[in-house]
Order: C-alpha cells, then structure tokens, then sequence
C-alpha cells in the first residue's frame, strides 16, 4: 500500500486556508469539497484508458476513453458528506454508496449506524471520503465492509491524516491506497489531529 501526500501548490494553500481559527462555516464546506476535487484527480491518476475511433468536426480520429471498472464513492457520514461535491464535479456518474459511523468520544471506537452499498460494488472501484483519518478506526471500519461486500479495489481519500491512523489502516488493510493533502504531526490525548483542522464534521454543519 501506499501513502500520497498532494503537494500540489493549489491543495498546501487550500489546506492552510481550513486550519484558520475563524473559517466560516461556508468557507470551510467550500475549501473541503475543493480539496476532494482535487485529490480525486490524483486518485484516478492510473485509470485505464482505450483507444476508440470516432468522428470528429474534420473527421475520423482516435479518441480515448476510460475502461474497466467504474466507481462508487463512499461518503463516511457525516464529515465525509463534505467533499462529496468536489468528487462528483469530476465523476458525476459514480454510484454513492453511504456508511454511517461516528466515533464513540469515550473509546474512540467507530459505532456504525447506517449502511446502503451499491448492489455492484465488487465490481466497481471504491472512494472512501471523510476529512479526517484519526486513530483510523472509522477507516478500517469502512475498509471491512465495503470487502464483506465484495469490494476488492479501495482506495482513501482523506484531506488530513495522523500517522497513527495511516499506520492503522496500512497494517490492516495493506492494499488499499491512501491520498491525502497532509500528513500531520500527531493525535492528542483526546484523539484529535495536531495540528489538524478541528472537529471537521461540525465545522461542514455549522453544529458548533
Ligand atoms: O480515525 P478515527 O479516530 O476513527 O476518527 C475519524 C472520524 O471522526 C470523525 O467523525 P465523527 O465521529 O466526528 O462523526 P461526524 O462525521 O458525524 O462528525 C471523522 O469525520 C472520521 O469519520
Ligand atoms: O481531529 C479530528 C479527529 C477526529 N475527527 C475530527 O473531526 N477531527
Ligand atoms: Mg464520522
């Protein structure tokens, strides 16, 4: 498995941005569904592509077009809502497949609570989106049932982990791909990403 931290200029500023003490609660949903954008991009990098011949305004030409399996994004609720539209602004035709977990403030243990996969999701490619990967329990969580499924391509996209987190996930899950606009330096006593972007769920909902 690998680790992709974007270093694009366009994510580190975009990123930055969302770690302000005051960010609007418009500001921030808008920057998470930009940097979900951009990870998509780089997410599809290594998509397969066919030549195909078509006509064109000066005639016939090769063209080229995706192949293989299609996608399904899998929005972890709620944070992951977040960047849903950034994602579907480059894959408007994907399959939304919902997981609902929160994490259990006490033990830090991922409760599921909703579930509604795609009926063809061992045969499509998975995007995990949530905003953060922590202590990498609602990951791994999601990882487990989108394989119970059948889904056998999984990658995460996350726009900031902890090392612990990423740790957790590529112990457990050594196959599936983690993009992310940073890697950050740590998680506090109370599970937090230092330095992070804050509770990331209520800063997309306006909850606190
Ligand atoms: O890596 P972990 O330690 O599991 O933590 C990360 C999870 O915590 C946050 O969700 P939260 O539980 O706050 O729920 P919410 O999205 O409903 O706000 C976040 O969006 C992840 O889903
Ligand atoms: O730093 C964190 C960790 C978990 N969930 C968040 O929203 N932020
Ligand atoms: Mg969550």
């Amino acid at each position: 498995m690998s680790v992709f931290e974007i270093k694009h200029p366009l994510v580190q500023h975009k990123i930055s941005l969302m770690r302000g003490k005051n960010m609007s609660t418009r500001s921030f949903r808008q920057l998470a569904a930009e940097v979900g954008c951009l990870l998509t991009y780089e997410a599809t990098k290594n998509l397969e592509l066919e030549d195909f011949q078509m006509e064109g305004w000066d005639g016939q030409l090769t063209g080229q077009r995706l192949v293989g399996k299609k996608a399904t994004v899998v929005p972890i609720l709620r944070a992951g809502i977040g960047m849903l539209d950034g994602v579907l602004e480059l894959m408007p035709s994907a399959k939304i497949s919902v997981v609902g977990l929160y994490r259990d403030e006490e033990t830090l243990e991922p409760v599921t609570y909703f579930e509604k996969l795609t009926s063809d999701i061992s045969e499509r490619m998975a995007l995990i989106i949530d905003p953060m990967l922590a202590t990498g329990g609602s990951m791994n969580k999601t990882i487990e049932l989108l394989k119970e499924a059948g889904c056998n391509d999984i990658r995460a996209l996350v726009l900031v982990a902890a090392p612990e987190g990423i740790a957790k996930v590529q112990e457990a899950h050594p196959d599936v791909d983690i993009y992310t606009a940073s890697i950050d330096d740590h998680l506090n006593e109370d599970g937090y990403i230092i330095p992070g972007l804050g509770d990331a769920g209520d800063k997309i909902f306006g909850t606190k």
